[in-house]
């Protein structure tokens, strides 16, 4: 085969570019949860011509908490930058081709620094933690009827550990340098795209503190109608508005990396968090368009235009992308799917089951016809959309003597698609109008079997896009935009997708098993109980009583005696780790008539101990208030899940309107009448309260007044 060679184009010692026609480069880094890639791609071209990808540490120090390290981030940024760029000098092209570049980034995970130093912290507590369960908590219970949904109407959020405010407070509350660099002005906050540029245009030495609408849209501080932080919800969360970055359009040149590595000088111009960045990859521009992004989660985007359609089935409302400081903003409704692709490492890295994500998955589940029944739900760090429960957790219900391992690795694939289903049931109800294709990508996508089961299981055309990597695409797309060399008309005859998987089912199959999935969900909700976050979150001292199905009343007689074995026990030694020791301080629990019990000191052994074994092997742990005499184990879980589903207005019995209604007179009165901790010079804890005057009482705040002066009412050490 002969090559054409254009030498106007060529310099000497080049290789040939591409189609002989030498285009200015977009370069994207694009930090994922488990990875950082660096990609260039030719201006108006969707092909990569260049990419290095780095894996990333996971850090998981308790159950539920994940954590990266901000500084690998960058380390891994400089590297990737590295090696993509040296792919390049084969191609004909160099580093002085990169016009510009993008930014996307997982969203919502948070990062703390300090501005004069640049040091992070904290690590950086990842989307999917669920550390700051009980901040939301403590959230809730300010708030009206604990609506979760009370601050949708504003941020478009529910309140959830999911979102950026909740790891902000968490910060706050529970790490003492962050504290610290709060009182002495010198914190920032940011999600990681926020961090990433802040580096690379100079870090200490004059980097921007900026983010875009998108990131911004998922931190539950924004206002969606202002697009800027809203002083409510800063209060609300107790964050300093000089703490967090500017909120900038998607797609604007912001400023050059400055940062002495290899990608110096180039200029910035696009920021999208990656799910928005596919939305966008994907041409999915229109009002109406949707797509589905199959990674470690999985998200299902909805372009609703500039309409902000108020979800009232349990998905977001988010920015989808603004193109330009002076556009408007479009939005989307997502559904966000905490547990997607991560099943499939669970099976991988904690049962063994499979060796290979890739390639096992879709071997080993198709070998067998269907899941014979079997459901996985994989509620590991409880369920997002539509549910918003963070006390689910994962389970795997209908196996048989027959069950094999291929009915639970198809059954997690399936659980995928059933998630799906649920997103596009809800986006269905919001809009009225059911979805005719889905568009999708992601890793996860390049398994066929999981294509036709998600075509079959929701019961339309699957369109898979040509490249599973359309977060980096998408923000390519906006940066080259605003740097003028891409235009996204030329760049939409390009957009086609690869393959489509049609339904091979029928309405009743797909409807049958659908029903069935929802009576799986039902069964993980509730499951996370108290004693379970005592154990996570290491709050400590609480007071519990071991409960016994048979036993009745606790007099007011053994309560006395059981405070007094308590104090007795308080500091001393217990050992919990055998059976028999075990048995034996049950056995003397029982004799003090079941009473209450102290937990001893946090931090002795006898706590630790305590700590380790009873989670597993103590009956059961509930506390005082809640205890009922004639319950078994299962009525103590329906009404914990009966009042669970009031108070995230999940319930049939409250009225609509209480769950959406957001009412500023009120959100300011609880600002105003929340006693908040304050620390001194020495990080003492302060508690102050607002003063108030007899005549206050019964008066409303008015939602412009000033905060009233507060009072130093004690100082606990
Ligand atoms: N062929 C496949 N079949 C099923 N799951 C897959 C396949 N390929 C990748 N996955 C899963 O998809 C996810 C890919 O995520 P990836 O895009 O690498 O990272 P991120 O965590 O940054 O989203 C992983 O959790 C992996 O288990
Ligand atoms: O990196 P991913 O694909 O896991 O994306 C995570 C999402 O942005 C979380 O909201």
């Amino acid at each position: 085969m002969t090559m054409i060679i254009d030498t106007m184009l060529i310099l000497e010692g080049d290789m040939p570019v591409k189609d002989d026609i030498k285009r200015p480069l977009v370069g994207v880094i694009d930090d994922g949860t488990k990875t950082v890639r660096v990609v260039i791609y030719e201006a108006e071209r969707s092909d990569e011509l260049a990419a290095y990808q780095l894996d990333k540490t996971e850090v998981q120090p308790q159950e539920g908490w994940w954590e990266q390290d901000p500084l690998e981030i960058i380390d891994h940024i400089k590297i990737c930058s590295e090696q993509a760029i040296a792919q390049l000098s084969e191609l004909g092209y160099s580093k002085e081709d990169i016009v510009t570049l993008g930014i996307t980034n997982q969203r919502e995970t948070t990062i703390a620094w300090d501005k004069y130093t640049g040091e992070p912290l904290h690590p950086a507590i990842g989307w999917n933690d669920i550390r700051t369960d009980s901040t939301v908590d403590a959230i809730l219970a300010k708030v009206p009827d604990r609506n979760k949904n009370y601050l949708k109407n504003i941020s478009g959020l529910p309140i959830s550990p999911y979102f950026s405010a909740l790891k902000m407070r968490w910060l706050k509350d529970n790490v003492k340098a962050v504290r610290k660099a709060s009182r002495d002005k010198r914190l920032l906050f940011g999600t990681v795209d926020s961090w990433i540029i802040w580096n690379l245009t100079g870090g200490p030495h004059g980097g921007i503190h900026i983010t875009d609408v998108t990131n911004a849209s998922r931190t539950l501080l924004m206002n969606l109608e202002t697009l800027n932080w809203d002083p409510m919800l800063c209060r609300l969360f107790g964050i300093h508005r000089d703490c967090l970055p500017q909120i900038r359009s998607s797609s604007e040149v912001y400023g050059s990396v400055k940062d002495g590595s290899i990608l110096d000088g180039i200029r910035i111009s696009g920021i999208l968090g990656n799910q928005q960045s596919a939305l966008v990859g994907q041409n999915c521009m229109l009002a109406g368009q949707a797509k589905n992004t199959y990674r470690s989660g999985c998200f299902l985007l909805y372009n609703t235009g500039t309409r902000r359609v108020q979800s009232t089935h349990g998905l977001l409302t988010t920015v989808a992308y603004k193109l330009g400081p002076n556009s408007p903003a479009v939005y989307a409704l997502e559904g966000s799917i905490a547990v997607a692709g991560g099943a499939m490492k669970f099976l991988r890295d904690n049962l063994k089951l499979i060796k290979d994500v890739a390639k096992d998955t879709e071997h080993i589940a198709g070998q067998v016809f269907s899941t014979g029944d079997v459901y996985f739900v994989p509620a590991f760090n409880g369920l997002y959309a539509p549910y918003w429960r963070k006390d689910a957790r994962g389970i795997i219900c209908g196996l048989t003597s027959f069950t094999t391992k291929n009915h639970i690795i198809r059954a997690a694939l399936e659980a995928v698609c059933f998630q799906t289903r649920d997103i596009l049931e809800a986006m269905n109800k919001d809009c009225g109008m059911p979805l005719s294709k889905l568009h999708v990508d992601g890793k996860m996508t390049s398994n066929d079997l999981l294509m036709q089961l998600q075509a079959d299981l929701v019961g339309i055309p699957v369109l898979r896009a040509q490249s599973w990597d359309m977060s980096a695409l998408g923000v390519a797309i906006v940066a080259g935009i605003s740097a003028g060399v891409w235009s996204s008309e030329k760049w939409r005859q390009h957009a086609t997708a690869a393959d489509t998987f049609l339904p091979t089912t029928t309405d009743d199959d797909r409807d049958a098993r659908y029903t069935k999935w929802k009576m799986a969900v039902q069964r993980s909700l509730g499951w996370a109980t108290t004693k379970k976050s005592i154990t996570m979150t290491g709050q400590a001292k609480r007071k519990y009583s071991t409960v016994s199905h048979q036993n009745s009343e606790i007099s007011a007689e053994a309560n006395s005696s059981a405070e007094n074995f308590a104090d007795s026990r308080k500091n001393s030694v217990v050992d919990y780790s055998t059976d028999e020791s075990r048995k034996n301080s049950l056995a003397q629990l029982d004799d003090f008539k079941r009473g209450s019990f102290e937990y001893p000191d946090e931090g002795s052994r006898a706590y630790e101990e305590l700590l380790k074994y009873s989670a597993r092997k103590f009956s059961l742990f509930i506390p005082l208030q809640s205890q009922n005499p004639e319950q078994t184990i299962l009525d103590d879980a329906d009404y914990f899940m009966a009042k669970k589903e009031c108070d995230y207005g999940m319930c049939q019995c409250c009225p609509v309107e209480k769950k959406v209604l957001t009412n500023w007179q009120s959100i300011e009165e609880i600002i105003e009448n929340d006693p908040e901790i304050i620390f001194d010079s020495d990080d003492n804890p302060i508690i102050v309260e607002p003063v108030h005057s007899d005549s206050d009482r019964n008066r409303r705040v008015s939602v412009d007044k000033h905060p009233k002066p507060y009072e130093k009412v004690s100082n606990q050490s």
